[in-house]
């Protein structure tokens, strides 16, 4: 194996537990392949950012090996650590330094050697090169978040977390970070991007982890995940309602609408046969006359929502 195949993180039996007693992650092994990104999914509370600070040294790793770029995160801190960009969940800024004198500052944390063109080109890479002399304070929300990349990216890092990137930033600027990301991905960059949009782990990712306990429930590639647990429905719309599903029916899973004039059919689309052809021919001998019918597919929430409710 070359150091090209090998994983770019490697996770294995991580355990955390806080002062408190608290056991946050239960025994999490991952591994991220160099240039993917993974979203991590789950809700409040499942781990991921626990995860995240011990793979970046914020937390202290006691149980458990993370190995990022083949550098243990615990004996060889400075090496792993300089390898990763973190981009945090919340604004953590200097108000008054000026927004290129913070980019450039955080790339001296790494000791790499001042490089103005560098600290340029991130900067307009992310729209904030007309702002390089602005005061912090004096930025929107959503630059003020830019910066926040712009920062993590200073020292060229090859893996790049982005704790939460587009919370409470409107849909025009989550789509401009969306951008952002398909670009740095062209770069080369790995991305593990934690999100509570589904839509943006639908848009984003190439795996997705779902987490949820101290655990992770699964992990899979984005469009095979959707294909294998994404059921379909079909939804029949009748001329005139109808008061209750026909007896003759009830070995078809379908549901009647509350005003009467549409079925819903759930399958499962990986199934042989789906059924359709002869519920359509059922419904028809039982007297029902159809108006319209579509399919609507699942979406990666609907999976998720399922997912996470069925863990105990
Ligand atoms: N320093 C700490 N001490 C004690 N418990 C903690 C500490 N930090 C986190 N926890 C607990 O660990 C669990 C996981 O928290 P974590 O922040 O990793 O979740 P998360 O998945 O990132 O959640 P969110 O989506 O809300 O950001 C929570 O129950 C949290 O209360």
């Amino acid at each position: 194996m070359t150091s090209q195949d090998r994983p770019i993180v490697s996770i294995r039996d991580v355990r955390k537990t806080y002062a408190t007693g608290f056991q946050a992650l239960k025994g999490v092994d991952l591994e991220i392949a160099r240039g993917e990104v993974l979203a991590l999914l789950g809700p409040n509370g499942a781990g991921k950012t626990t995860l995240i600070s011990l793979i970046c040294g914020m937390a202290r790793l006691e149980e458990g090996i993370i190995e990022v770029g083949g550098h243990d995160v615990v004996r060889d801190y400075r090496a792993a650590r300089r390898m990763i960009g973190l981009v945090p969940q919340e604004l953590a800024l200097e108000p008054f330094s000026k927004v290129r004198d913070s980019v450039a500052y955080s790339r001296g944390l790494f000791g790499k050697p001042r490089d103005d063109a560098r600290v340029e080109a991130v900067l307009r890479s992310l729209s904030l090169w007309e702002k390089r002399d602005a005061k912090i304070n004096e930025l929107s929300g959503g630059m003020k978040r830019r910066v926040l990349i712009a920062k993590a990216l200073a020292h060229d890092p090859e893996v790049l977390f982005l704790d939460e990137p587009t919370a409470g930033v409107d849909v025009e600027l989550r789509k401009g970070m969306w951008d952002v990301m398909r670009e740095l991905r062209a770069q080369g960059v790995t991305i593990i991007l934690t999100t509570h949009y589904i839509e943006e782990a639908e848009a984003m990712a190439d795996r997705v982890a779902v987490i949820s306990g101290g655990r992770i429930l699964l992990i899979e590639e984005t469009g095979a995940l959707m294909r294998r647990m994404g059921s379909k429905r079909l939804t029949i719309e009748l001329q005139t309602p109808a008061g209750a599903i026909p007896p003759a029916l009830e070995r078809y899973d379908l549901t009647l609408s509350a005003d009467g004039m549409s079925i819903d059919y759930a399958y499962d689309r990986a199934a042989e046969r789906t059924g359709i052809a002869s519920l359509l021919h059922d419904l028809s001998q039982a007297g029902l006359r159809l108006r319209d019918v579509r399919t609507t597919q699942d979406s990666l929430e609907d999976i998720f929502v399922n997912l996470v409710k069925e863990d105990p």
